[in-house]
């Protein structure tokens, strides 16, 4: 039985107890009523719910209507929600109000008295702007008639501001993802394939092996184009639309190594940040990281490096949370790290782990065949950037070719971007490029007037030294066998660009 219909049947039984008393009727028949009475009220009494305090304490606006729409109750949440005063809605039929068209948009009383089922949509107060979520639903009496309309309003206005912040958001990564990938093209050098067979072979290396996620060790004297490599090998990959993080461990002191790599909780040590940092490492989870230098990195610093490639997490400074790790590492250096290792100096566990695929860029002298090849291709280059129109003067070539280039691919780049700025004539002269590289006596007198002869000389030292040092498969043998003293033999190979550690057995 519902509470109504209990209040229904206690209006009965008082009407029958007054009629039994007015017929003097038996007492036992009159006290049974009673004590029905008693009992009914009793449950009633007990099942008792303040349902206005109820309501009133409730978050969500209730507004109540009869069969007829007349509004017959609304609780404070409500007033609360839409700024609508109990009193302007009180008694007065929804029809009314929405014919008036001042108070309220989108409310569903009348559609629930006509379609008779619960129906929802989003309703707003002209008072307040604020639009709720609205759903009413019919109460109906036992002859199948809707007796109320309740309705339920929710405030959706934070909701709303939150999906738009939402929106928001999405559209700044989407642009912010469009700018990495323009800085990106932008920072990422071009790539110019080499005339030299072992470096060309290096490409086809690169093919290979950039879609996969093995380490890669580059190795090579500074300027020969280990970041250039790097990020060929990143744009090849299968993560090249996920972080690239390059580090230059030899240009982070020491002492902050450690947290600039694997990132620290706040706290962690005095000077770290209230906040706490994220790590290098975590940045680039999921894509590829760049160890540059990594020959420069800290002993201790190489065990943890070592810990985290093994057990693929990282733990920031001062947390004993483990975070998953998917990374794929590059790590390049301008040092022997073999010899390193030997001497103690770079972990030998470490050096096998990252030495996976193992790239060695030669040096520019030991390929002099891409000489011409990198000082046309940057003319042409700094020509568009400076709008100028520069030639070489026949012979300058042979300068660049003659020349050693300590620093390499960058040297050149450097040199040729600085003539294309100065020089006001349009062709590079020898002399200038001369003074430009302080060229001695001897060497100017090679590009001036390079003869035949000197290169074919040239050419056949190198055959000897190459056949000697392939033989003995060591420079001090090699340089036995052809009569020279060891010195004399390293500074020939250096002048002819012949690297003897590559014939080393
Ligand atoms: N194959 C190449 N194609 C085009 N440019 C190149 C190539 N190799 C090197 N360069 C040029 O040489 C410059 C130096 O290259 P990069 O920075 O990659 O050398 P690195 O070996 O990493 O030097 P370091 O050891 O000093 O960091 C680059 O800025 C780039 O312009």
């Amino acid at each position: 039985m519902t509470d109504r219909e209990k209040i229904i049947k206690l209006h009965e039984l008082v009407g029958k107890i007054y009629e039994k008393q007015q017929k003097q009727a038996d007492v036992t028949e009159i006290k049974s009523l009673v004590d029905t009475y008693n009992e009914l009220y009793e449950t009633l009494i007990e099942n008792y719910l303040d349902f206005k305090e109820i309501s009133d304490h409730l978050f969500d606006g209730i507004y109540v209507s009869d069969g007829e729409g007349k509004t017959i109750y609304v609780n404070e949440a409500y007033s609360r929600i839409t700024g609508i005063d109990k009193h302007l809605v009180l008694n007065r039929t929804v029809k009314e109000i929405s014919q008036e068209g001042k108070i309220y948009q989108g409310a569903v009383t009348m559609r629930v008295l006509e379609e008779r089922k619960r129906i929802s949509s989003i309703g707003k107060s002209l008072l307040n702007n604020r639009e709720h979520l609205v759903t009413g639903s019919p109460i109906m009496d036992e002859h199948g008639e809707i007796r109320l309309v309740v309705i339920n309003n929710r405030d959706i206005t934070e909701l709303r501001d939150l999906e738009q912040e939402i929106c928001n958001l999405k559209s700044h990564r989407i642009k912010a993802a469009e700018e990495i990938k323009f800085l990106r093209k932008q920072l990422s050098n071009e790539i110019i394939e080499s005339q030299e067979v072992d470096t060309k072979a290096i490409f086809d290396v690169i093919e290979t092996i950039a879609p996969t996620d093995v380490s890669v060790l580059i190795t090579g004297e500074s300027g020969t184009g280990k970041e250039v490599f790097a990020d060929a090998i990143f744009n090849k990959s299968n993560r090249k639309d996920k972080p690239f993080v390059k580090i230059n461990c030899a240009a982070i002191p020491a002492e902050l190594l450690e947290s600039e790599l694997f990132g620290y909780e706040k706290g962690a040590f005095t000077d770290a940040s209230k906040k706490g940092k994220i790590g290098l490492f975590e940045l680039a989870n999921e894509g590829t990281i760049l160890l540059d230098e990594i020959g420069d990195m800290p002993t201790k610093l190489q065990i943890k490096l070592l810990r985290v490639l093994q057990n693929k997490e990282i733990m920031r400074l001062g947390s004993t949370e483990t975070i998953n790790l998917d990374i794929r590492l590059i790590a390049s250096t301008n040092k022997d790290l073999h010899k390193e290792m030997l001497a103690g100096r770079f972990r030998k566990d470490l050096y096998y782990r990252i030495n996976v695929v193992p790239i060695h860029l030669k040096s520019l002298r030991e390929r002099k065949c891409d000489i011409i090849v990198f000082a046309n291709y940057f003319l042409e280059r700094y020509n568009k950037k400076y709008g100028k129109n520069l030639t070489f003067e026949k012979g300058s070539l042979k300068i660049l070719e003659a020349y050693d280039w300590p620093g390499n691919i960058r040297e050149m780049e450097n040199v040729i971007e600085r003539i294309v700025v100065v020089n006001r004539e349009p062709v590079i002269k020898v002399k200038m490029l001369q003074n430009l590289l302080h060229l001695s006596d001897s060497d100017k007198d090679e590009g001036q007037n390079t003869s035949g002869l000197k290169d074919e000389v040239e050419r056949f030292e190198t055959q000897i030294i190459e056949k000697a040092l392939k033989q003995h498969g060591s420079i001090n043998k090699a340089a036995k066998a052809l009569k020279i003293s060891q010195p004399a033999l390293s500074k020939k190979c250096k002048r002819i660009g012949v690297n003897y550690k590559d014939y080393l057995l």
